[in-house]
C-alpha cells in the first residue's frame, strides 16, 4: 500500500509547534512606534532569547505576549498574535486566562510581603484551591521545580523578604509555576543577581524548558548563547534577525546583528 514516507526521528523532533505566531505586529506608545511589523514564531518547549540595545523594544515585545503592555493607556497595537492558534487581540479572548497560562518573571525579584509558602500558593488559592494538603503539595512541587525546595523547606513560614536576591527570584519562578503556566516570560531575570545566583537561575531555565516554553529578554550575549535555542535581535523596534541561536552567533546574516553581538555597538 502506498502512503507517506516514514519520518526520521530527527524530522519528528523538529516538528515542534509554534505556541505563539506573531504576525505583522505593530505597537505605538501614543505617536511613537515601538514595534514595527514583527513576524516571529515562538516554538514549544524551547528558549527564545530577545536581544538588542536599550530601548529597542524587547520588554515591550514580551509584555505584548500576555497583553500586559495594554495596561498603559496610550498603547495601540495592530497585527495578530496567535496563541495556540487564537488571536489574543480578538474581542472575547480571555485575557485573565492568558495571564495565567503565560506567566511573567521580572527583572527585580518581586515577592509579596508574605511567607515563602503564601507566595507560592497565592495563585492556586485565587483559583479556588482550598484544601491544605493539596496546597502544600503544590508548594512543594513548585519549589522543587524552581530548585529552591532544599533551601527553604524548613522555613516555609518565614517572610520571603528574608531570602537572598537569587532565592527571591527562584521563589518568583516557583510562584509562576504553581499556576501551571505553559509559557514563562522572563524580563532580564538575572540582571539583579550575582554570578553564582545567575548561574543557578540559568541552570534552572535549561531544566524548565523540558516542560515550558520560555521567552527571555537579556542584555548578556553570553547568557543568550548559553541558554537559548532561538534568538531574536531587535533594533529600534524592528526585528532585524531571528533564527537558531547557534547560527545567529556563529554566522549572523545581517551586519547589524554581527556588530551588536561582537560588542561594536549597543
Ligand atoms: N510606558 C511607556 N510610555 C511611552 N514610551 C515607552 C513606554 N515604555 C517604553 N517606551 C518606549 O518604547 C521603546 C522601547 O522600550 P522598551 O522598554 O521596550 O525597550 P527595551 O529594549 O526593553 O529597553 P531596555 O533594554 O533599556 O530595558 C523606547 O523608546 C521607550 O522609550
Amino acid at each position: 500500500m502506498g502512503g507517506l514516507p516514514l519520518k526520521t526521528i530527527n524530522e519528528l523532533k523538529d516538528e515542534k509547534k509554534a505556541i505563539f505566531s506573531i504576525k505583522n505586529l505593530n505597537l505605538w506608545y501614543g505617536n511613537d512606534q515601538a514595534l514595527k511589523n514583527i513576524n516571529i514564531d515562538i516554538m514549544e518547549k524551547e528558549v527564545t532569547a530577545i536581544i538588542g540595545p536599550s530601548g529597542c523594544g524587547k520588554s515591550t515585545f514580551i509584555k505584548t505576549l500576555n497583553r500586559m503592555v495594554e495596561m498603559i493607556p496610550i498603547v495601540k497595537t495592530s497585527g495578530e498574535i496567535l496563541y495556540h492558534g487564537k488571536n489574543i487581540f480578538d474581542k472575547g479572548f480571555g485575557v485573565e486566562e492568558l495571564r495565567t497560562t503565560v506567566g511573567m518573571v521580572f527583572q527585580k525579584p518581586n515577592p509579596f510581603p508574605k511567607s515563602i509558602y503564601e507566595n507560592v500558593v497565592y495563585g492556586p488559592k485565587i483559583h479556588g484551591i482550598k484544601d491544605k494538603r493539596k496546597l502544600m503539595e503544590i508548594a512543594e512541587e513548585s519549589l522543587k521545580s524552581a530548585a529552591l525546595w532544599d533551601e527553604v523547606k524548613d522555613r516555609l513560614n518565614d517572610n520571603a523578604y528574608g531570602l537572598s536576591g537569587g532565592q527571591q527570584q527562584r521563589l518568583c519562578i516557583a510562584r509562576c509555576l504553581a499556576i501551571q503556566p505553559d509559557v514563562l516570560l522572563m524580563d532580564e531575570p538575572t540582571s539583579a543577581l550575582d554570578p553564582i545566583a545567575t548561574h543557578r537561575v540559568e541552570g534552572l531555565i535549561e531544566e524548565l524548558k523540558n516542560h515550558y516554553t520560555i521567552v527571555i529578554v537579556t542584555h548578556s550575549m553570553h547568557q543568550a548563547a548559553r541558554i537559548s535555542d532561538n534568538t531574536a535581535f531587535f533594533l529600534s523596534g524592528d526585528l532585524i534577525e531571528f533564527g537558531k541561536t547557534q547560527a545567529i552567533f556563529s554566522k549572523p546574516r545581517d551586519k547589524r546583528t554581527e556588530d551588536y553581538i561582537t560588542g561594536r555597538f549597543g
